[in-house]
């Protein structure tokens, strides 16, 4: 057991089973995300590593198991709710306005804390004017941290992959995450760009203290920055530790090299 693993879990998820008709995706897996730790998810393609963080993150209702966040069970809440506890995700490729400028969808992820409506900013004006002007200080802060300001006008359409990527964790950030889900934050990026994204997710879990999940392909950003990993094969949890362990694990080889472990 790590040191990280000994701390209160904030996520606990316990015996999850996700079944798509006749497809096992996810076959009792449980696990444990500690404050402020760094999990990586890995494991061969259609492993379930997605369907997990989909389960994790309230997407998905599992057919067996139960999540709870924090100590509250997340599983019969509405996907909007789970977020507003601050577990926070973001997806494969991205979800963002491609008409509309950077700052303006990092704004897009601060909606959920504006406390005035459209029918307060009608009645008390100078009320919804201060805090628009908050809210944009914060949107601030974030394009300033991931080094976006140069490009806060720019419409998100324009940009190249790996700086909508960097757009999008600007995004998951403005929602104020008590915890993050990254899916595959890195796919599609060049050396350069991952080394960029690493660096962030790491200033991330430092300056926030929050946990990150990171689904990730490349092993040599998942073995440089995570804490410990977890590895899928087959819908089934196979290993479950540090880095250095992983890789040297018979049922993890076996898994990447195309066997059954
Ligand atoms: N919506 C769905 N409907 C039916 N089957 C699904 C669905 N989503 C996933 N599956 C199946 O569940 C299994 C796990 O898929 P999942 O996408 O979670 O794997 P993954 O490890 O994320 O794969 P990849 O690395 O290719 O993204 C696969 O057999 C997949 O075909």
């Amino acid at each position: 057991m790590t040191e990280a693993t000994r701390q209160p879990a904030m996520l606990e998820a316990r015996g999850i089973t996700l079944k798509f008709g006749g497809v096992t995706a996810l076959a009792d897996i449980s696990v444990n995300i500690g404050q402020q730790e760094l999990v990586a998810l890995i494991g061969p393609n259609g492993a379930g590593k997605s369907s997990l963080l989909n389960v994790l993150s309230g997407f998905y209702r599992p057919s067996q198991g139960s999540v709870r966040f924090d100590g509250l069970d997340i599983g019969h809440l509405p996907v909007h709710r789970v977020a507003q506890t601050g577990l926070v995700r973001t997806f494969q490729g991205t979800h963002l306005l491609p008409n509309m400028s950077v700052l303006d969808n990092i704004l897009v992820g601060r909606y959920m804390h504006m406390k005035s409506t459209l029918t307060t900013a009608f009645f008390y004006y100078p009320f919804a004017h201060r805090e628009e002007i908050a809210q944009r200080a914060i949107a601030e802060e974030i394009l300033g941290f991931l080094e976006l300001e140069h490009l806060r006008h720019q419409k998100v359409g324009t940009l190249g992959y790996g700086m909508r990527k960097r757009v999008d964790l600007g995004r998951a950030l403005a929602m104020e995450p008590r915890m993050l889900l990254l899916d595959e934050p890195m796919a599609g990026m060049n050396g350069e760009e991952k080394e960029d994204l690493a660096r962030f997710i790491l200033d991330i879990r430092e300056s926030r203290q929050i946990p990150v999940v990171l689904v990730e392909h490349d092993m040599g950003v998942v073995m440089d920055i995570a804490d410990r990993v977890v590895v899928l094969n087959f819908g089934r949890k196979i290993a479950d530790a540090s880095p250095v362990a992983v890789q040297q694990d018979e049922h993890v080889i076996s898994a990447y090299l195309g066997g059954k472990a």
